[in-house]
């Protein structure tokens, strides 16, 4: 027998004071004590991180739907925690109360606070999957289904963060090669951008990858969008926010299969026709252009203004206006209708990436600054 036997001692009143020993545990009913205690432990860290995500989708999105969900997850998982299971709470005598780790004391984002939280719940809940076995078996079934639900609510919440933040984007850096690459992307997210592609037409596949993953996790630091040019797979593999196609890249459709419903496929037009054939593919965004010719897309020939006329009249998602644009011609786009416009030697070749970026949205937000 263990020192356990020991806590069971009692003051017994009745014997004045003398310590009377209870029955010791065997070690049967020790075994299903610890049980309890995971479950137990485990029932309110999952509702616990519901009820942060919950937060957010209430009062963050101002979304009853997501909010409603977490809420009816969150009395599903109260279901199980049953007074059997409460009274096994030993909080004094847990030593991972104690326990913190660095990352758990700051958040760089609302992202981070939500991908933190939904790691939390859906470790929880796999825990009490496999303990509740020991246990109710019904109750490991309905914990696995908890999860698959908790797995659909993160990848409806994080799409739908997704395509807020596009809809709020005013000015998309796309990059080119350069060797402070991550300064002067991060230069720019200081200075306030949201949207981020890393396109690199030359670099090999294990570059691509490196870089690809510093910048997301870069854009995961400022809360921007990060988004790859042209390669699904490379986006898929730094768990990027979507993919930038052109017309000669994979079709909409098959991205959209690899990539699932929640992250976001742009695809670049040059003309009405583009631009219908791309909302009807169902695209998240569209790149407009090139506004004017631009060394950056040599021989690619320029749509002018009109085409941003057109968009601006006629486009029903987001739109952004591309190619030759700068601080010295972004009030003639503007004029002509953009409230997007996506640059590459405007910030990659800028000596104050920061000051560039704080312009370039100052003159996109004076339109229409309720974004
Ligand atoms: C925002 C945005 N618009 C257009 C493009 C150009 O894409 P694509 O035509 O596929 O050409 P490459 O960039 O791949 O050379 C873009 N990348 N981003
Ligand atoms: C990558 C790209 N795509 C374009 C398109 O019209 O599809 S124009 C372009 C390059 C834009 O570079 P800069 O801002 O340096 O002119
Ligand atoms: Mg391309």
């Amino acid at each position: 027998m263990v020192t356990r036997i020991y806590e069971n001692s009692q003051f017994d009143e009745s014997t004045n004071g003398v310590v009377v020993m209870v029955e010791p545990y065997s070690q049967k009913e020790q075994i299903q004590q610890v049980v309890y205690r995971i479950l137990d432990a485990n029932l309110d860290r999952a509702r616990e991180g519901l009820r942060i995500i919950e937060e957010w989708c209430r009062f963050g999105l101002n979304n009853a739907q997501l909010a409603l969900e977490c809420k009816r997850l969150r009395q599903e998982v109260a279901k199980w925690h049953t007074p059997e299971l409460r009274a096994a709470r030993d909080t004094p005598g847990d030593p991972g109360t104690e326990l913190t780790h660095p990352q758990e004391e700051q958040r760089a984002s609302i992202k981070s606070v939500l991908q933190a939280n939904f790691c939390r719940i859906e470790e929880a809940l796999r825990v009490l999957e496999e303990y509740s076995k020991l246990y109710q078996p019904n109750m490991a079934k309905a914990c696995k289904q908890m999860r698959y639900e908790v797995y659909t609510l993160e990848s409806s919440l994080m799409g739908h963060q997704r395509h807020q933040l596009l809809w709020r984007s005013r000015l998309y850096l796309v990059t080119s090669p350069h060797e402070s690459l991550l300064n002067n992307v991060e230069a720019a997210l200081k200075g306030g951008l949201t949207l981020l592609q890393y396109r690199d037409k030359t670099a090999d596949d294990s570059l691509r990858l490196e870089q690809a993953r510093k910048l997301r996790q870069l854009c995961h630091i400022y809360g921007a969008l990060f988004i790859v040019n042209d390669r699904v797979d490379v986006a898929l593999a730094v768990d990027a926010d979507g993919v930038h196609l052109g017309q000669q890249d994979m079709p909409i459709a098959v991205a959209r299969q690899l990539l699932g419903s929640q992250r976001l496929i742009g695809l670049s037009t040059t003309n009405k026709e583009e631009m219908q054939a791309a909302i009807a593919e169902g695209v998240d965004y569209i790149g407009v252009g090139p506004v004017y010719e631009t060394p950056t897309k040599l021989g690619k020939v320029a749509t002018g203004l009109e085409y941003v006329s057109y968009a601006a009249k006629n486009c029903s998602i987001p739109w952004f206006a591309i190619g030759g644009i700068d601080a010295n011609n972004i009030n003639d786009v503007i004029d002509a209708g953009a409230e997007r416009v996506a640059v590459v030697r405007s910030l990659m070749q800028a000596e104050q990436p920061t000051l560039v970026t704080q312009y370039l949205l100052s003159q996109l937000n004076r339109i229409k600054p309720e974004l």
